[in-house]
């Protein structure tokens, strides 16, 4: 995301922890009731919350050994006005068979036997045969609805068809460009499974993280089916001359929104142009993604002959909203900001309890953010007899293989947690995924609709659930505007739930205790404490810089510094947390990027961008500027 300097917001920092007294908990304050509001919110009220905020300043509170109590002093909770809304209907089969397709004998045992698929969704009834045609397609399909085989099933029918046979010798014969390395191994996967019955045709992976020798060696032996990250593929086409691209027939761009909105756009365009001059033949060319954007339209303009537009909604004038499954239930939470953590606790002892088995993915905005939830969660609810989960973080700050093998695990688990950046938020097929928590607001509607599909794939039940504090319901009208429609879960349903397992005299009770406990194991364990300033910074940051159409939901403004370090099990006064003061947070003159340069932090958080790493990075260090793109 970038924040265009244009739009920088003053974001005068309100450091205020404002802990209450410890004879507050006592007095029991009452807790403030729920009113209606509008969730527009005004300037005025942006100022007055600010105006609160800096009027309560607490006592001086020691910041050690302070328990703030969590159920005073927060905003009031609004009870949210639902617009009606009919969400886009997108069914997920046709009633076509495989067998029915004109494609090899061999294909469609495989398909049935091998990978148990016998009808076509509905994407794949509109798409197999354009593609297998040989047209250029823009596909747009719902999250789960087949749209990899919708494209690689032509692809792996037109390559065994080649006599003579086509050879390793013969070079990549096609490629598949995708956003991040799990989907690239996923979509690898797909292909080693299709080409079962034509061992000639070899696909192989070119992602970042690997060590460049040992994907060269790889590519010497020859490739037929290249899948591959943007920086990594245009990498190796400008360096490896070993990878030649000159019978490349066919080029696939998967996600293709998102590739052109985190900054690959330049290496998309790089890539295609590499490779046209490269190639001798013709190239079919094929973009998917669940929601296609503008920017999709405009590469589809360059890189596209003439194509045929694939839309699997039933009316395709309504290309400008977004399907989610039908069989996806949606809910999101409010909650002041000093309960997220108890209460996203709360849920994953009620959703993980012993009994079930259970597959959670949790979003977090920012790496540290997972790093530090999945160490908090595991230390103080993995032990616990409640929870029989084990805890999972996949993010882009971590090794090859740790992101290999925590993707594989987590796939095969039959149950487990698994805390997550939108590294994960596209594409990634999770089987039996349950429950998909959105721990911190996704930067758009489009992303919210990737996020979620990681569950109710291909027909199957799933879960989402939206965390928002009151300041940020508005993003609800955002998802009605596009026909999305959630429910409200309760955040006095899930400490109700923190209470029965505790069997805690009363909900606060329960919850304060179970915050005592986060605070008390981030105060004991120095590393456990690093992580969560580091989390919170990252954080405070990550909220600073929500691109400018997001910013009515998200308005820095409306943040309390203070309860937000609570939501990190953090006591100490945000001041004191990661060095934020307020001439780091000073946006405007002297902070921009003197060379104009897009660069979505400026100067003013050049010392910050060691926590803002791109999950999308090719990995690749040498002479390729780390791309701040993807900021996640
Ligand atoms: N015809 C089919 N019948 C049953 N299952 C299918 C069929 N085609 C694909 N699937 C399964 O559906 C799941 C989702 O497929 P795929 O990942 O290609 O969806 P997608 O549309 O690309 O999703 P996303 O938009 O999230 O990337 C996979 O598990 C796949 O095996």
């Amino acid at each position: 995301m970038t924040m265009a300097e244009d739009n920088a917001i003053d974001i005068s920092l309100n450091i205020n922890s404002s802990p209450v007294k410890p004879d507050d908990l006592r007095r029991g304050e009452k807790r403030k009731r729920r009113r209606h509001v509008e969730p527009a919110v005004t300037s005025e009220r942006q100022e007055q919350s600010v105006t609160e905020e800096t009027a309560e300043e607490g006592p001086d509170c020691k910041p050690q050994g302070c328990i703030s109590s969590l159920f005073v002093n927060n905003p009031d909770i609004p009870v949210f006005a639902h617009h009606v809304v009919k969400p886009v209907s997108e069914p997920v089969f046709s009633s076509q068979n495989f067998r029915d397709l004109p494609i090899h004998p061999f294909m469609i045992s495989n398909l049935d036997l091998n990978l148990g698929l016998h009808k076509l969704t509905t994407v794949q009834e509109k798409a197999l045969p354009v593609v297998l045609s040989g047209k250029d397609a823009l596909i747009r399909s719902q999250t789960g609805s087949g749209k990899t085989l919708a494209y690689a099933l032509p692809i792996v029918e037109a390559l065994q068809v080649v006599r003579p046979k086509i050879s390793r010798a013969d070079g990549v014969q096609a490629v598949v460009v995708v956003p991040t390395r799990e989907l690239a191994l996923q979509t690898y996967e797909w292909f080693v499974k299709l080409v079962k019955p034509f061992t000639w045709l070899v696909p192989g992976y070119l992602v970042g993280g690997e060590k460049r020798k040992a994907e060269k060696a790889r590519l010497r032996k020859g490739i037929t089916v290249l899948v591959g990250t943007p920086g990594r593929l245009l990498d190796h086409v400008q360096h490896t001359k070993s990878l030649q691209f000159d019978k490349v027939g066919w080029l696939v761009v998967d996600e293709a929104d998102r590739l052109l909105d985190m900054g690959y756009e330049k290496d998309v365009a790089s890539f295609i142009k590499t490779l046209d001059l490269q190639r001798q033949g013709d190239r079919q060319t094929v973009l998917l993604s669940a929601t296609l954007t503008s920017s999709v339209k405009k590469l589809a303009g360059l890189a596209l002959q003439s194509p045929v537009f694939i839309d699997a909604a039933c009316d395709e004038s309504l290309v400008s909203h977004l399907v989610i499954p039908q069989s996806l239930t949606q809910f999101y939470v409010v909650t002041p900001a000093k309960l997220r953590l108890v209460t996203l606790s709360a849920f994953v002892i009620w959703k993980c309890e012993m009994s079930d088995k259970r597959k959670m993915l949790i979003f977090c905005a920012t790496q540290d953010m997972v790093d530090f939830h999945t160490e908090l969660l595991a230390r103080v609810l993995g032990g616990s007899a409640q929870v029989n989960v084990e805890f999972f973080k996949l993010h882009g700050n971590m090794t090859q293989k740790e992101r290999t093998d925590v993707f594989k695990t987590f796939r095969a688990a039959d149950s487990g947690v698994l805390l997550c950046t939108d590294v994960a938020a596209r594409g990634l097929d999770l089987p039996h995924v349950d429950w998909i928590v959105q721990f911190t607001a996704p930067s758009s509607a489009a992303d919210y609709v990737h996020r979620v599909g990681r569950t109710a794939r291909v027909g199957s039940a799933g879960a989402a659930l939206l965390f928002l504090t009151p300041s940020e319901v508005q993003f609800i009208r955002q998802l009605e505007d596009r026909r999305i429609r959630l429910q409200e879960e309760t955040m006095d349903r899930c400490l109700k739930k923190l209470q029965d397992a505790q069997r805690d005299s009363s909900l606060e009770t329960a919850a304060t205790g179970l915050q005592a406990r986060f605070e008390t194991a981030v105060l004991e364990h120095r590393g456990l404490h690093d992580l969560a300033c580091k989390a919170y910074v990252s954080w405070v940051r990550f909220y600073a810089s929500y691109p400018k159409e997001a910013r009515p939901a998200f308005n820095f403004k409306e943040v309390h510094l203070g309860h937000y370090a609570k939501s990190f099990a953090l006591r100490d006064p945000p001041s004191t947390i990661g060095g934020i003061g307020r001439q780091q947070w000073q946006r405007g003159r002297t902070s921009r990027d003197k060379k104009g340069s897009s660069s979505e932090l400026g100067q003013g958080y050049s010392t910050l961008t060691h926590l803002v790493t791109s999950e999308f990075s090719s990995g690749l260090e040498s002479g390729r500027k780390k791309r701040r793109k993807g900021k996640q």
